[in-house]
């Protein structure tokens, strides 16, 4: 079975509140890009993971792997599976690779063997994990596990830039000044760059202190004429949207140029 784990993207996240446990609430909108990592599971009579592609070299085989961790979750269901991950997302990015991959795998186990879904949908193995279960767009609240299906958001031509630095998403939750912002409010879609513009990603500023270098990945996608730039997540990864697929394309090519050594992504967010 072969499963595409597609790139999340955060169009916004607001910090709204911090529970006892130290985990933050969110308010984010979530959506889907046409790219990911590829994912291959083959019933196995034990779990074996197999690791290639561009981000290899970034992971680990061993059970700390989420894919191998969201398999496990069915060691008293199945007998076991043989998954190969082709990694072509950078590792620790802002756009949820780690927790794509897990619920690409707990989505093609759970086919494959008749198995349940685990009841938390994954939620312990990431916050992320979840909303990439459900894979469509979202409005994503409480630690990451309330989703209520968004239905208005456009397809949008994206270019999505790394600059190969990897971010740590514990470090900047803590180094937060504010965890009491407010929520997104309405959000219909109706006007939907207007009502985005609104709208805020709250780790972005404090991602920026602690490697500037994003800063520089807002400015190239602005420079190349994007109508809306933000970064995704908790970092690195910025995202720009553009008028066309030409246009993604074009600007992609441009800030390649510019930066040989960043990962630039055009591609498609909330695609059919
Ligand atoms: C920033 C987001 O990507 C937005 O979509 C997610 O909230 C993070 O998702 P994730 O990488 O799957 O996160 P996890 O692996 O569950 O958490 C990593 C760390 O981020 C912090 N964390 C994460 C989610 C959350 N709601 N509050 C937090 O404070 C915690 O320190 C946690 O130990
Ligand atoms: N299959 C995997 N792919 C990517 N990262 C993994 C994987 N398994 C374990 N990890 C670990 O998970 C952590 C976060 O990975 P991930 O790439 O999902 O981060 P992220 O893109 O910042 O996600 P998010 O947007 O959810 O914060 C890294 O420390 C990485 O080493």
């Amino acid at each position: 079975m072969e499963i595409k784990a597609r790139a999340k993207v955060n169009l916004c996240l607001h910090v709204v509140g911090q529970r006892e446990d130290g985990y933050h609430l969110l308010d984010s909108l979530v959506v889907f890009a046409d790219i990911g990592d590829d994912i291959s599971v083959e019933p196995d009579n034990k779990f074996l993971l197999e690791i290639d592609g561009p981000f290899a070299a970034g992971l680990s085989n061993g059970s700390d792997n989420l894919v191998l961790r969201a398999a496990k979750m069915y060691e008293n269901t199945c007998n076991g599976a043989a998954i190969r991950l082709t990694k072509t997302l950078p590792i620790s990015s802002g756009i949820g690779g780690g927790s794509a991959d897990a619920a690409a795998v707990l989505r093609a186990i759970s086919d494959m063997s008749g198995a349940p879904i685990p009841a938390d949908n994954g939620l312990s193995l990431g916050a992320d994990v979840p909303v990439c279960l459900m894979g469509s767009a979202c409005r994503m609240r409480g630690i990451g596990g309330e989703l209520t299906p968004l239905h208005n958001i456009p397809t949008l031509n994206a270019v999505l830039v790394n600059p190969n630095v990897s971010v740590s998403t514990p470090e900047i939750f803590r180094a937060l000044d504010c965890k009491t912002n407010p929520n997104i409010g309405d959000f219909d879609g109706t006007n939907f760059l207007e009502e985005l513009k609104n709208t805020r990603n709250d780790l972005q500023k404090t991602a920026i202190q602690i490697e500037p270098i994003i800063a520089d990945c807002l400015a190239s996608l602005m420079q190349s004429d994007a109508n809306f730039v933000r970064m995704s997540g908790s970092g690195a990864t910025c995202f720009g949207l553009f008028d066309s697929a030409s246009n993604a394309s074009h600007a992609a090519k441009i800030i390649k140029k510019d930066h040989p050594e960043w990962w630039v992504a055009p591609c498609v967010l909330n695609g059919a």
